[in-house]
C-alpha cells in the first residue's frame, strides 16, 4: 500500500561542518516547534497515520480487552508521615493515582489530594511530593502535559487548605525540608525569555539550590547553593536524617556526582550562601546518602565496587583514606538501593540475573540478618523509615500485578505478611509462563532474556514476538506487570520477549559501560542478537517480530531497523533520541553525553555518525524494504524533543518516496503529553490501542476473541 508521505521541504543549504566532516540537515527547519510549518508537517503526519489506525478492523476488540483488563485497582505501599498513614490508589481508569489519609492503617481512608479534579482530561499530574518530619505540611509538585517542568505547592496536612506561594521554574528538583519544618530546599531554574510549557527546546541551564521558608513569597527564597561557572550542573540536595546536614550532591550528566556538606546547625539563619565542605572532588563515581549516625554518613557509591557497596564516610574526617567498606561489593549481584530502617537496620535491594532479592543487614557491623522470601520478579514500592518499625514492599512479575507485604519490626521473627493482594479480573496466570534464558550475542557475551506468553505453544515459528529493549543509562529492565502485553499474549498468542542488554545495570556498571560511549553497538548488537535467537528456537519469524522502544530505547530500534531491516516485520519507536549529533543542544539533552558522548568530539562524533539514526537512513529496494515503522512523541516532551521524531520520519519517508518500501512508515504525533511521566490513563489506554493496532494490520495478526 504506497503511502501520500507529505512532502517535507528538503533545505538543501543547511550544511554543518563536524572536525571537517560536511554533513547535511535538510530538516533543521523542523527543529521550530512554533512555525507553522512544523505544526502543518505535523497535521500532515497525523492525518496519513490516524486513518491507517482507525482502519484496524479489531480496533474495538483491542482497546475493550485493554480497557477491561486495565481496570484493576492499584495501590502504592502505605507510608507512614508524622501520626498519619498515606497510600496512592487508582480504582482501575482513573488517570491519575489518588492520594489517601488514615488515621491508622486499618482506619477509614480519607482523599487527601486528587489530582483528577485538577483537570478535565487527567494531563496535570502529580510529580513528586515531600512531607515535613512532623507529617504536619506537605510539598507537592504539579506538571501539565507530561512536561518535566513543575511547579510546588504547599499544603496544610490537617486542613487541607494549600497556602498561597506557588514555586514555579522547577525541574529535575530535589526537594528536602529542614527539620524544623519551617521550610524546604528545592533546585530552580533561572527566569528565561519565552515560554516553559515543555514544548520549547532551549537547554536547561544554571539551576540554583535554594531555600524557601513556608507561607512566604517565591521572591523571597534564597539562593544557598550555586556553581555558576558550571552551567549545566544540576544540584541535588538532602537533609540528613538527624537534620544537622544538608548533603549536597551536583550532578553534571547521567552518572557520577560530587559530594560536599553543609553544617546547618553552624549557619541555621539560612539567609545567604551555604558554606560547603567538599568530600568528593572528582566526577569519577556515584555516591548516593543513604543515613548517618553522627557524623557517620553511609553512602551507597560504584567507587572501585562496579556492582555498588556501602561505605561509611566520617564528615569530620572526609578524606578518602577514612572511609569505610560497610557492606563491600557482592562479586555478581548487584546492589541497587538500601533505606534505613528501625534504627539499626539496612533493608537492601540486590538485583541478581535481573531478579529482586530483598535483605536485611544490621546497619552498625552491615551484618546480614535475613532474607525476605521474594518469588521471580521485582521489588517495585517500598516504604519505610530509620526512625518507624515496619516497612512495606511492593512485589510485582509478570503475571501477578501485585502483593503488597508488610513487616513488623516490633516482634521477633521478623515475618513478612501480605498487606494487600491484586487481582486482574479476566486474567487467569496459571495459562501463561515466564522463564529466563540466556543467549549469545555477537561477541560471544551471554545475554540475560525473559520470555513470557501463553503456556503450551508451537514452537513453529508461526507466534507474533514483541521484543522490547532500552539498553542505557545503567537502567534496569525488570520484570513488570503490562496489561498491554497481556492482550498480545492473550488475543494475538504473542510472546513477549524482554533481553537485558548491555549499556543497562542489570550487572552494575561493567555491563553499563559496555554499552556506551564508544562501545554503543553492542545493545545494537545484543539486541539483533535477541530477534536471531528467538527465529533460530523457532518462537517466531522475521515478518512476525515487531521491536519496540522508548526514548534511548526508541534510538535502539531505530538504529536497528537501519542496520538490519531485514530482521523485522514492525518497529515501534516512542520518543526516540534519533539525531545524534545534535541531541546535546535541548534541553537536558546535555546530561546524555555520559552514555552517547557528544559530536562536539571528533572521535565521538565519528563513532555517533556510524549509528545515528537520522544519519543512517537506507534506500528500500525490492529485496530490501524496512519494517513497518511507527515513530511516537507528542507535543510537550521536553526530555527528549519531538523534533527527533520530526526529522527521522520526514528523511525516512523521503528515502521511500518512489522506491518499492510498501510497509508504511508512519508518525503519530499526541497534543498536551510529553515523555510518557504523569500520562493519564486515558491516553495510555489510547496510545497503547494504536500500537496493538498498528502492530495488527502492518503483521495482519488475527485477532483470537
Ligand atoms: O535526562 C535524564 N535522564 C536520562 C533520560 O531521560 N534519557 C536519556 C536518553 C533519553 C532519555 C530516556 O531514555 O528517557 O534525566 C534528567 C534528570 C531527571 C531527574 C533528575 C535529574 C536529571
Amino acid at each position: 500500500m504506497a503511502f501520500p508521505y507529505p512532502e517535507a521541504r528538503r533545505d538543501d543549504s543547511v550544511i554543518d561542518d563536524y572536525h571537517g566532516t560536511k554533513i547535511a540537515d535538510p530538516y533543521r527547519w523542523l527543529e521550530d516547534p512554533d512555525s507553522n510549518e512544523t505544526k502543518e508537517f505535523i497535521d500532515a503526519e497525523n492525518r496519513i497515520t490516524r486513518p491507517y489506525l482507525d482502519a484496524c478492523p479489531v480496533k474495538g476488540n483491542i482497546n475493550q480487552r485493554l480497557t477491561e483488563l486495565w481496570n484493576y485497582p492499584k495501590y502504592s505501599c502505605p507510608f507512614r508521615r508524622g501520626n498519619r498513614y498515606f497510600f496512592f490508589k487508582n480504582t482501575g481508569l482513573q488517570n491519575q493515582n489518588v492520594l489517601y489519609v488514615q488515621d491508622s492503617l486499618d482506619g477509614e481512608p480519607r482523599v487527601f489530594l486528587d489530582p483528577n479534579t485538577l483537570s478535565e482530561d487527567g494531563t496535570i499530574a502529580l510529580s513528586g511530593s515531600r512531607f515535613t518530619e512532623d507529617g504536619n505540611t506537605f510539598a507537592y509538585g504539579l506538571s501539565a502535559s507530561g512536561s518535566d517542568w513543575i511547579t510546588i505547592h504547599l499544603k496544610d496536612v490537617a486542613t487541607g487548605e494549600d497556602y498561597p506561594e506557588v514555586l514555579e521554574k522547577v525541574k529535575f528538583a530535589s526537594m528536602s525540608w529542614t527539620k524544623d519544618n519551617k521550610g524546604l530546599f528545592y533546585s530552580r531554574y533561572p527566569d528565561q525569555a519565552g515560554k516553559t510549557d515543555g514544548s520549547e527546546t532551549e537547554v536547561n541551564r544554571d539551576q540554583k539550590l535554594c531555600y524557601h521558608r513556608l507561607n512566604t513569597p517565591q521572591a523571597d527564597d534564597v539562593i544557598v547553593v550555586e556553581f555558576p561557572e558550571e552551567p549545566l550542573w544540576r544540584i541535588g540536595a538532602e537533609v540528613t536524617d538527624c537534620g544537622k546536614y544538608l548533603i549536597v550532591s551536583p550532578v553534571k550528566d547521567c552518572r557520577d556526582n560530587l559530594l560536599f556538606y553543609a553544617d546547618l546547625t553552624k549557619q541555621p539563619e539560612l539567609n545567604g550562601k551555604l558554606h560547603l565542605t567538599q568530600i568528593v572532588h572528582k566526577f569519577e563515581a556515584d555516591y548516593e546518602y543513604i543515613t548517618n549516625e553522627g557524623s557517620v554518613c553511609i553512602f551507597r557509591t560504584n567507587k572501585n565496587a562496579p556492582n555498588y557497596r556501602l561505605i561509611k564516610i566520617d564528615l569530620h574526617n572526609p578524606t578518602e583514606n577514612n572511609w569505610e567498606t560497610l557492606i563491600p561489593e557482592h562479586p555478581s549481584d548487584v546492589l541497587d538501593w538500601a533505606s534505613a530502617v528501625d534504627n539499626d537496620k539496612l533493608v537492601i535491594h540486590y538485583v541478581r540475573d535481573v531478579k529482586s532479592v530483598l535483605q536485611l543487614h544490621d546497619m552498625k557491623s552491615g551484618k546480614l540478618l535475613q532474607t525476605f522470601p521474594l518469588d521471580v520478579g521485582s521489588v517495585v514500592g517500598f516504604s519505610g523509615k530509620k526512625e518507624q518499625s515496619e516497612i512495606f514492599y511492593h512485589f510485582m512479575s509478570f503475571l501477578s500485578p501485585g502483593v503488597i507485604y508488610h513487616v513488623n519490626f516490633t516482634n521477633q521473627p521478623y515475618v513478612p505478611t501480605v498487606f494487600r493482594e491484586v487481582k486482574v479480573k479476566g486474567f487467569d496466570a496459571s495459562q501463561y509462563e515466564a522463564k529466563q534464558i540466556f543467549y549469545t550475542s555477537k561477541d560471544g557475551t551471554k545475554v540475560p532474556m525473559f520470555i513470557v506468553s501463553k503456556k503450551g505453544l508451537q514452537q513453529d515459528g508461526s507466534n507474533p514476538a514483541l521484543i522490547y529493549g532500552y539498553g542505557g543509562f545503567n537502567i534496569n529492565i525488570q520484570p513488570s506487570f503490562s496489561v498491554t502485553r497481556l492482550v498480545f499474549m492473550q488475543h494475538f498468542n504473542g510472546v513477549v520477549a524482554i533481553p537485558n542488554i548491555r549499556g543497562g545495570g542489570e550487572y552494575g556498571e561493567r555491563w553499563h559501560n559496555a554499552g556506551r560511549l564508544l562501545n554503543k553497538q553492542n545493545v545494537f548488537d545484543d539486541f539483533q542478537a535477541a530477534a536471531e535467537y528467538l527465529i533460530k528456537e523457532k518462537y517466531t519469524r522475521p515478518s512476525l517480530i515487531t521491536i519496540q522502544g522508548g526514548s534511548n530505547g526508541g534510538l535502539l530500534v531505530a538504529a536497528c531497523i537501519n542496520q538490519r531491516p531485514d530482521l523485522y516485520g514492525a518497529a515501534i519507536v516512542q520518543v526516540g533520541v534519533l539525531d545524534m549529533l545534535r541531541f546535546q543542544k535541548f534541553t537536558i539533552g546535555h546530561a546524555w553525553v555520559s552514555d552517547y558522548g557528544s559530536s562536539d568530539n571528533k572521535t565521538q562524533f565519528e563513532y555517533l555518525l556510524r549509528y545515528s539514526p537520522l544519519h543512517n537512513i537506507q534506500t528500500p529496494t525490492r529485496d530490501i524494504q524496512y519494517p513497518a515503522t511507527l515513530v511516537l512523541t507528542a507535543d510537550h516532551d521536553d526530555r527528549v524533543v519531538p523534533l527527533h521524531s520530526l526529522k527521522f520520519i520526514a528523511a525516512l519517508q523521503h528515502a521511500a518516496r518512489h522506491t518499492p518500501q510498501e510497509h508504511p512508515l508512519l508518525a503519530r504525533v499526541d497534543t498536551k503529553a510529553g515523555h510518557g511521566g504523569g500520562k493519564p490513563t486515558a491516553k495510555i489506554i489510547d496510545e497503547h490501542t494504536d500500537i496493538l493496532c498498528f502492530m495488527s494490520q502492518a503483521l495482519g495478526l488475527e485477532f483470537i476473541k
